[in-house]
């Protein structure tokens, strides 16, 4: 099939990707001239483990992007991985969205023939029904469900697994209302399905369930980091290892294993902006979301709770403090959302002297905090620091010991449980 996707970011070159070595065609649309640049030219337009492999197998070869909407005439159903970013008040902001649907309705209005319009991006429920195909209408003058059709897909994904995760999902979610968008949905996927190791479910439902279902997913998963959070700040309290009753807990398969590694909390693209856009839309309706309120209130709370555990051990001020982690999880540069920026915000607010280092999102919190000292390496940072604040869960943490010795005073707080303790260090952890 020839397959188009509007959005060459973290979502919309990822899919389009693996289309291509699903065997479609794929046209990618950006307005971005340097992304599509990238990819014309076989390269990764962001991080991502194996992305640059497929990216030099099909870039500017069955994998083309472009900054021309009308190319995306020539492909049976277009893919909208558009950024879906918050507004002020946490509510969706809609105008990425609103702008590509204009786009794409233009280009429909000259189309003979069909055309299927699918929303990747995670929008809230209604937003494709009533925002999306309403513009598109408008543009093309063409009615929906009659001339063209519309979809909703939403994206489970991982960053730092993304092609793991796409190639093989435990579910994929067709919501549409006519059969024909259903029918498109499963021939494109149908590659994928077969070559899958597992055994993806196929979950046929309605554009408005579609929606809610990665909002649901997303604020599930979210409140479970939140609730063990809260039950191991309270085994601190009580001296019990909250490791050891999250991994006794997990044998309950109605619990299970994942998501349950309490620390300093979720950060990333799309955990904060999720549960802020899904409260606000809960609040327009008038219904007050007291437990999404309380989950994103505990993870608030966590690097302050990293900070006071600090200020139990030692005064920073004046004193230079190593953090050790900048991305929002290990295995990715991005920083968005990071915890590593209240953490930080509070070593500055204490007047230490702080010094970062991260393996690989150095460059992108340079940009956000350009006056603080960066390390090269994690025993560059260590050596002199008076205190070591943990953020980030990076393997390379783990291995750290002789590292240690160059401490002017070896004071290692931990929030990621990375760091054994050990003779020769003053260790305390969130949850340990
Ligand atoms: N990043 C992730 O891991 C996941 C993201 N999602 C959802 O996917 C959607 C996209 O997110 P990301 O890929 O992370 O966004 P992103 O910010 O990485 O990329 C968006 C791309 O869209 C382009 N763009 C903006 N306006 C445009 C327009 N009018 N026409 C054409 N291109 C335009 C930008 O230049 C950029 O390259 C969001 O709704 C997000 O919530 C869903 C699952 C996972
Ligand atoms: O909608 C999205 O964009 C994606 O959001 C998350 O994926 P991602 O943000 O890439 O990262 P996760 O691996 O889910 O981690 C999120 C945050 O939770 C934290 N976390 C995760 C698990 C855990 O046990 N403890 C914990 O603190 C991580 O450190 C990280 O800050 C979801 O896992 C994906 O299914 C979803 O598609």
């Amino acid at each position: 099939m020839h397959v188009s996707v509007v959005g060459s970011g973290y979502i919309g070159t990822t899919i389009a990707a693996w289309f291509a070595e699903l065997g479609h065609t794929v046209t990618n649309v950006d307005i971005d001239e340097d992304v599509v640049a990238a990819v014309n030219d076989g390269e990764a337009p962001i991080h991502e483990p194996g992305l640059d492999e497929l990216m030099a197998a099909y870039g500017g070869d069955t994998l083309v992007a472009t900054t021309d909407y009308d190319e995306v005439a020539d492909s049976d159903v277009t893919f909208l991985a558009l950024p879906t970013p918050s507004n002020d008040d946490g509510s969706i902001d809609l105008s990425a969205m609103k702008a590509a649907a204009r786009s794409l309705g233009e280009v429909i209005a000259e189309k003979d023939g069909d055309h299927l319009v699918v929303v990747k991006s995670t929008v809230i429920p209604g937003t494709t029904a009533e925002t999306i195909a309403p513009i598109i209408e408008d543009a093309s003058g063409k009615t929906v469900g009659e001339d063209f059709r519309i979809a909703m897909n939403p994206e489970f994904l991982r960053e730092g697994f993304a092609l793991d995760d796409f190639k093989d999902p435990d579910k994929i979610v067709i919501g549409a209302e006519d059969e024909r968008a259903v029918e498109t949905l499963n021939r494109v996927y149908e590659p994928l399905v077969e070559a899958a190791a597992g055994d993806p479910a196929i979950v046929e439902t309605g554009i408005r369930e579609a929606e809610m279902i990665k909002y649901a997913n997303n604020a599930f998963l979210a409140t479970k980091v939140s609730l063990i959070n809260e039950l191991g700040n309270i085994c601190k309290e009580y001296g019990v290892d909250a490791y050891e009753v999250a991994d006794a807990i997990a044998l309950d398969h109605r619990i299970d294993e994942h998501f349950l590694r309490s620390g300093l909390g979720w950060g990333g693209s799309c955990f904060p902006k999720d549960v802020a856009a899904i409260r606000a839309a809960a609040r327009e309706r008038e219904y007050d979301p007291v437990l999404l309120d309380a989950t994103v209130e505990v993870n608030d709370r966590q690097p302050e709770r990293l900070l006071d555990l600090l200020d139990d051990h030692t005064d920073v001020a004046g004193e230079r403090v190593a953090v050790m982690g900048l991305a929002f999880k290990p295995g990715t540069d991005d920083i968005r959302y990071t915890r590593a920026v209240p953490v930080i915000e509070g070593l500055l607010e204490r007047d230490a002297e702080v010094v970062a280092y991260d393996p690989v999102a150095t460059e992108n919190m340079r940009e956000q905090y350009p006056d603080l000292t960066y390390a090269d390496s994690a025993a560059e940072a260590l050596e002199g620091a008076s205190a070591a604040l943990f953020v980030t869960d990076w393997d390379e943490f783990g291995a750290l010991d002789a590292e240690f010795e160059a401490m002017a005073d070896p004071v290692v707080i931990d929030g990621r449980r990375i760091v054994e303790p050990r003779d020769g260090i003053e260790y305390d952890g969130l949850t340990w």
